[in-house]
């Protein structure tokens, strides 16, 4: 039997020694030379899909050896049509062959019987659009629809990240609304949809995405999701910094992963070095940032 995911994410943050989630957000007006020509939208889509996904493989290979999981963001491949969807695939592909998780960032969400497809997209082989172990997904219409996500995750050892509240500013208009606010009450669902994935970590397969920028309702969500991970945008290009996102961690250090992209990626665009030197600094920076301000010192 496969391994649930939660098992397999706490093993591999506690075997990198950090609770780091490597974005792979390939932004197309950022990208470094050579790859800069993904940009130009003359050329042949073929070419720059390649080249989107060559720098991610790269970055991978850059950091691997320092993070437990990377999270590609979809919409960036998309972009570029049925090549870019390929070249999603080659990227997941190649984190996994580097002993990396893979959160394929989809924010998929719709009524049940469509949410079964896209689940079958991303978790059943045969069909995968790319091999991922996590995928986000949208509950904003219902909890229904996302059952068919966390039985497909469940049959194949894989995970959700279901938002609760995003790390956007205007996040509060309808996420924030009501008392108890809308955010708090997905997590209880988050909670419950959680309960029978639980594994011998003492952490469940189905998570929550938590927005950083909100340090002062991370305790609050730790509180509601007591066996979810917590995966927290918005470190680094948003604002949020280590001690920020400290209240998402339980007393011991675990139970959260904080994502950076651009933070990493395009850190080159801050300094003189290139940009692998300079991703791998800032990959190095963040981890002890992060063991500076985490509880039990992760
Ligand atoms: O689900 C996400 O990952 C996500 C949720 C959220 O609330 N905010 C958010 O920024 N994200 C994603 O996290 C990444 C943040 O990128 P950086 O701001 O460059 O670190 C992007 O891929 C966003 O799509």
């Amino acid at each position: 039997m496969t391994t649930p995911f939660g098992d397999r994410l706490a093993a591999a943050i506690s075997k990198k020694g950090t609770p780091i989630l490597l974005g792979l957000d390939p932004h197309l007006d950022l990208l470094p030379s050579p790859f800069d020509g993904a940009a130009d939208a003359h050329r042949d889509v073929n070419e720059r899909a390649e080249l989107i996904g060559d720098f991610c493989c790269q970055l991978v290979d850059v950091c691997a050896d320092r993070v437990p999981a990377v999270k590609p963001q979809s919409a960036f491949f998309e972009q570029l049509g049925s090549a870019g969807v390929a070249a999603f695939e080659r990227v997941c592909d190649h984190a996994r062959a580097a002993g990396l998780l893979v959160v394929g960032d989809v924010k998929r969400g719709d009524i049940a019987s469509t949410a079964d497809a896209y689940a079958r997209a991303f978790f059943d082989p045969p069909m995968g659009i790319g091999a991922c172990d996590a995928i986000t997904v949208s509950p904003y219409l219902g909890a229904d629809t996302l059952e068919p996500f966390a039985k497909a995750a469940k049959t194949a050892g894989g995970g959700l990240f279901v938002l609760v509240r995003t790390s956007n500013p205007g996040s509060g208009a309808w996420q924030g609304h009501g008392a108890p606010p809308v955010s708090e009450l997905v997590a209880a669902g988050v909670h419950a949809l959680g309960a029978d994935t639980l594994g011998a970590s003492g952490y469940s397969s189905i998570g929550a995405v938590c927005g950083a920028t909100h340090p002062d309702q991370l305790t609050t969500w730790r509180q509601l999701m007591p066996h979810a991970f917590l995966l927290l945008p918005g470190y680094g290009a948003q604002g949020a910094t280590a001690k920020d996102v400290s209240g998402a961690f339980r007393p011991d250090g675990t139970g959260a992963i904080v994502a950076s992209s651009r933070g990493i990626a395009f850190a080159y665009r801050t300094g003189h070095t290139d940009w692998k030197t300079a991703a791998s600094e800032a990959l190095d920076h963040m981890r002890s940032d992060l063991a500076g301000a985490l509880p039990g010192g992760a």
